[in-house]
């Protein structure tokens, strides 16, 4: 008994001797982890974040029924946010961007999605996937081309990473890219591609050298429409039906040896990279979606008069409701955590899985409370939460699914015990 009281007490001891070790080697991180540990954001990211609100609350919430119901892409609004700001949010400002940090962005994210979806996977595929790896291995001449005419909402970029016959198999791509003297000549499908339809340019994975397997995929960029570039139809989907998906089809597009983007054999590297930072951005979507089920299911909830009260004054809708802002308060501690971490330049692909993960979970479990608590009224389209039912789904399918987010958490976690031992 003894001997067990020393050891904790000793144990004890060197815990906060470690602590304050840590304090003071690294009390700039510490500070930044701050940001997700309290739930208060710096001033600036407040003021972007009430300004999104504000946006969303009067430009895009009166809209997103009728982008639904009518497949209708958001060119107006799209053009907007670009004069806020938000189609370039990361993107240095000698570029065009905004400059802000992906803290920014998973704030923007959230509110613009809560707003519309739709215009959040416009934004997202464009900020994250379009311009993210032209941001992070791109060449100067690059940047003048692709970036900066891409950053005020005037033209938007898309992805190309998924093909027919493999999504969650990123490494098998069997588009591919061959040497023609100065060009590459580019032949395939990609598939499921957003903003397909009304992008002007793209970001496209193919294989450079197939013996290599996902060591030989490389990344290109290139302007559209191009010859040998055509589209596939425009996919009817479930949700997010105000942005367009489509295939991309290669046949013999030549395109000029500078198209590639950083080393040729990078591609997977590239393609991993982007879809980390993307998930932050998708997490901030899933929270969107998730608050504004919210949103609707507690101003239903104080009007519906059942056995003669307001609904929301009975326990079991009570208990709907806070289970549904726990794990959105949950979720969004954990994509602001996943940001800081990586504006830090901490690793943060563990993180960005968990955000992914539990926000797009999250998503997917307010927006079928909110059609519960609305009763029949949660079934039609006179009210939004069908369609946040409808959008959510996206958000546990694209950019990883939520089984391979659950693998990369895993491999990560299992990597940290095998260091431990
Ligand atoms: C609306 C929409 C927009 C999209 N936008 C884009 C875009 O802009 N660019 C782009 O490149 N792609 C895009 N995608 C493609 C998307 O990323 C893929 O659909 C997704 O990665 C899943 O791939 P898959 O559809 O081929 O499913 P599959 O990979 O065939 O998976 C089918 C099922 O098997 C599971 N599974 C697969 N492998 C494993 C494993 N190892 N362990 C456990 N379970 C596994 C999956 O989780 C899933 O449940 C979009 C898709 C949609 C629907």
């Amino acid at each position: 008994m003894s001997n067990f009281h020393h050891l904790v007490s000793r144990s004890g001891r060197t815990l906060l001797r470690n602590f304050q070790k840590v304090k003071k080697r690294d009390l700039q991180y510490v500070q930044l982890r701050n940001v997700s540990l309290v739930p208060e954001l710096p001033e600036s990211h407040e003021m972007l974040r009430s300004t999104c609100r504000d946006f969303a609350e009067g430009e895009l919430k009166p809209i997103a029924a009728k982008l639904d119901k009518e497949h209708l892409y958001p060119t107006e609004q799209i053009k907007k946010m670009g004069d806020l700001g938000l189609m370039a949010i990361a993107i240095k400002e000698e570029l065009g961007g905004a400059g802000l940090d992906y803290l920014a962005y998973a704030i923007a994210m959230e509110e613009i999605s809560r707003g519309c979806a739709s215009c959040g996977a416009v934004m997202s595929s464009h900020n994250s996937l379009y311009l993210g790896p032209l941001k992070n291995f791109g060449t100067k001449a690059q940047a003048e081309k692709f970036i900066t005419p891409f950053t005020n909402g005037d033209r938007v970029g898309c992805f190309a990473l998924s093909e027919p016959g493999n999504g969650s198999d990123a490494g098998a791509a069997s588009t591919n890219a061959r040497t023609n003297g100065d060009n590459f000549v580019l032949n395939g499908t990609k598939s499921w591609i957003t903003n397909g339809y009304e992008s002007e340019a793209t970001v496209v994975f193919a294989t450079t050298d197939k013996s290599l397997k996902h060591k030989g995929i490389s990344t290109f960029v290139l302007p559209k429409p191009i010859k040998g570039l055509s589209l596939g139809k425009k996919e009817d989907k479930l949700g997010i039906r105000g942005s367009s998906t489509c295939n991309l089809i290669f046949e013999d597009c030549e395109i000029p040896k500078d198209c590639l983007i950083g080393k040729a054999g990078q591609g997977f590297k590239i393609a991993m990279m982007t879809l980390d930072e993307g998930r932050i951005g998708v997490a901030g979507q899933g929270l969107g979606i998730a608050q504004a089920s919210l949103d609707c299911a507690m101003e239903y909830a104080e009007k519906r008069i059942a056995f003669g009260v307001p609904i929301l004054k009975l326990q079991t809708i009570q208990n709907k409701i806070a289970d549904m802002a726990m794990r959105i308060e949950a979720a969004r501690l954990l994509t602001w955590r996943a940001a800081v971490l990586k504006d830090a330049g901490k690793p943060f692909t563990k993180e960005a899985a968990m955000a992914k993960l539990a926000a797009s979970e999250t998503a997917t479990f307010a927006s079928h409370q909110a059609i519960q608590i609305l009763g029949g009224m949660g079934y039609v389209s006179d009210m939004p939460a069908e369609r946040f039912y409808r959008d959510a789904r996206i958000t546990e399918i694209y950019e990883g699914t939520s089984e391979i987010q659950r693998l990369v958490i895993a491999n990560n976690i299992i990597k940290e015990y095998s260091n431990k031992a």
